[in-house]
């Protein structure tokens, strides 16, 4: 490629860092950086990115610390050697539903931004609030309660918006924030969610929402293309629905809209070219189906902070316990999400109970992880006649299904339907390595099924392919047990550049934005220049015949258990029954 030839930047700003990503129009990717929210950041005492309100179940992250991520970020990028003159455009990620609160001041702050100062030193003033909830937050009960029973109950909302209330979920979060804060929301003059705020700070004002992260708000009515106007009536409090309507503003359909020129501090700041465009940054989910041409048979599982299970698919099949929002890029198509709280960070639990029992602090802090749960034969069963062992390890109120936190021990006898609550035959913390990951995938083959079909040769239904992305995609035991418990007659892959999926995903979004002919999908223009033996690698086998139909029978005794656990939370008067 001429050492002149154009380059785009895929932000991904996620729970725990921000990342930027640098491909060239053949899609190879010629840098990265990366801010640590923990390890990098100066001035902020938050631990995995968040800061938490235990008494009030509130999860939140400062800000300004995403401001000093930016700047320290693009810092990086020009330390390697990044010629941002050669940067013709710009999309990004956003960790999902978090919204950020401008103040009155926002937009002359924007719009003046000093290439001089940083842009903590001279945006921090820039919010009415300075933390934006977070996803893991569930403070908001009593409003998804309302928001459910807005259209009639939770099928209906699920219906309009593509998903049932989920205390994630902006609507139900700016509901509470104008209860709990409405001196604060009155002088709020727009709300951003992350994807938005991290594109508005490129413009040098404020960006409109995204056409796929607006559907992560239970305000978006998906068939209609508009604001749902009963649930703004019910989001906008006693404030009124065009006071709201204002400060959310409109939603552009095409994602590949270009928003406007980058603004003058970056530029001046870093070397941009004046005329680089911003493109409208997507929800990290959405972007992260954007890091491949993905076919509507194949089956995403993004092992990040949360474990995602995604696909895209032009059916649109809303249901209570799944999400589907409108595909970032191509209308028409949708995405399907299952999304657990419980993720990375429980299965760090399980890593780290188990390096202690050991007495051990291995190099590869998973080494003892990866071994026990290898070791361990699917569901525990040494034999076909011992029962299945299965559990939940939720250290953190699970959003699929709603359950508080606790751990919860099976054993299932899939001949007779038996199903009982017992630690006897566990042996704790060993047997949880593997049955934390056959939980979480378990789940994921549970609620997926409806969307899979059988590839044909009297195979039974499942993806074509399973690609892992994020985090603990690098984990090769992991990749072993999703193929034997998902399947897919291909195989299961993991992309090349491991963990930066996501960002990936948001610099193919702005090639396409730039580079399409009129017309062109994203699919078209990424499968043109898609390098599949480069680009990916097949790293488990998927389909198995015998060890997926075993775990089909373990199916039906993990919805039977989640069903159990849930009556004896409801019967407690916690979390919900759905
Ligand atoms: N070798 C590994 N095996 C399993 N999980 C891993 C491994 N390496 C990293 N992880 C997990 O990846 C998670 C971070 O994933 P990442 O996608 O980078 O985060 P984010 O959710 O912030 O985008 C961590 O919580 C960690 O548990
Ligand atoms: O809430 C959701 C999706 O609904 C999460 O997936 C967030 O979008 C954060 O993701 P990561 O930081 O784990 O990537």
């Amino acid at each position: 490629m001429a050492s002149d030839s154009p380059l785009y930047i895929g932000f991904d700003l996620s729970t725990q860092q921000l990342k930027g990503l640098v491909v060239n129009s053949d899609l190879k990717v010629v840098h990265v950086a990366k801010f640590d929210f923990d390890a990098d950041s100066k001035g902020f005492p938050i631990k995995k990115g968040v800061l938490n309100n235990e008494a009030e179940h509130e999860v939140f992250a400062p800000v300004a610390l995403w401001l000093q991520a930016l700047d320290g970020v693009l810092e990086s990028l020009r330390k390697q050697g990044l010629d941002f003159r050669r940067v013709k455009g710009i999309s990004g990620a956003g960790q999902q539903h978090g919204s950020v609160y401008w103040g009155q001041n926002a937009e002359s702050l924007l719009r003046n931004l000093d290439s001089s100062k940083s842009l903590e030193e001279q945006l921090e003033g820039a919010f009415s609030h300075p933390y934006s909830p977070n996803w893991q937050d569930s403070s908001t009960q009593n409003e998804c309660d309302e928001f459910d029973a807005a259209l009639g109950d939770r099928k209906d909302l699920a219906q309009a918006t593509g998903s049932k209330a989920h205390h994630r979920f902006t609507g139900p979060q700016i509901l509470r924030f104008t209860r709990k804060h409405p001196e604060v929301y009155k002088k709020t003059s727009r709300i951003s969610l992350v994807s938005s705020f991290l594109a508005s700070l490129f413009l040098g004002h404020i960006a409109p929402f995204d056409i796929s992260d607006v559907c992560g708000m239970n305000l978006w009515n998906i068939k209609k293309g508009a604001y749902d106007e009963r649930l703004i009536q019910l989001c906008s409090g006693a404030f009124g629905v065009e006071d709201l309507k204002q400060k959310l503003g409109e939603v552009p359909e095409d994602g590949g809209l270009h928003l406007g020129s980058v603004h003058a501090y970056f530029v001046e700041r870093f070397g941009f070219s004046p005329d680089c465009t911003v493109i409208p940054a997507t929800g990290d989910n959405p972007a992260t189906i954007l890091a491949l041409p993905l076919l509507p048979s194949d089956a995403m599982v993004s092992l990040g902070t949360s474990t995602t299970f995604l696909m895209s698919t032009p059916s649109y099949k809303p249901d209570p316990a799944t999400h589907f929002f409108n595909h970032p890029t191509t209308p028409g198509l949708y995405m399907f999400m299952l999304c657990y709280k419980n993720g990375g960070l429980a299965r760090e639990h399980v890593r780290d109970a188990i390096n202690e029992s050991l007495k051990d602090t291995p190099a590869q802090p998973w080494a003892n992880f990866d071994k026990v749960a290898l070791q361990t034969a699917p569901l525990g069963q040494q034999s076909p006649t011992d029962p299945m062992k299965m559990g939940l390890f939720f250290p953190r109120h699970e959003i699929v299904p709603n359950i508080p936190k606790g751990q919860w021990r099976f054993t299932y006898d899939a001949n007779t339907g038996n199903l009982k609550e017992t630690t006897d035959g566990w042996n704790s913390p060993q047997d949880e390595a593997r049955a934390i990951v056959e939980s979480q995938l378990l789940s994921c083959r549970l609620r997926s099924r409806d969307l899979t079909v059988s590839p044909g040769g009297g195979l039974p239904s499942q993806p074509r392919r399973v690609y892992l992305v994020g985090g603990g995609s690098k984990n090769k035991a992991i990749a072993k047990i999703a193929g034997e418990i998902l399947g897919g007659v291909e195989g299961v892959y993991s992309l090349d550049v491991g963990d930066n999926a996501c960002a990936l995903g948001a610099a193919y979004k702005a090639v396409w934005g730039i580079e399409r002919q009129p017309g062109q999908t994203f699919e078209n223009l990424i499968g043109q220049r898609w390098n599949e033996a480069e680009f990916i690698e097949k790293i488990a086998d998927g389909y198995q015949k015998g060890v997926f139909e075993q775990y089909g029978q373990a199916v039906e005794g993990f919805e039977k258990m989640e069903l159990q656990v849930l009556q004896q939370v409801a019967e407690k008067g916690d979390g919900d029954d759905y």
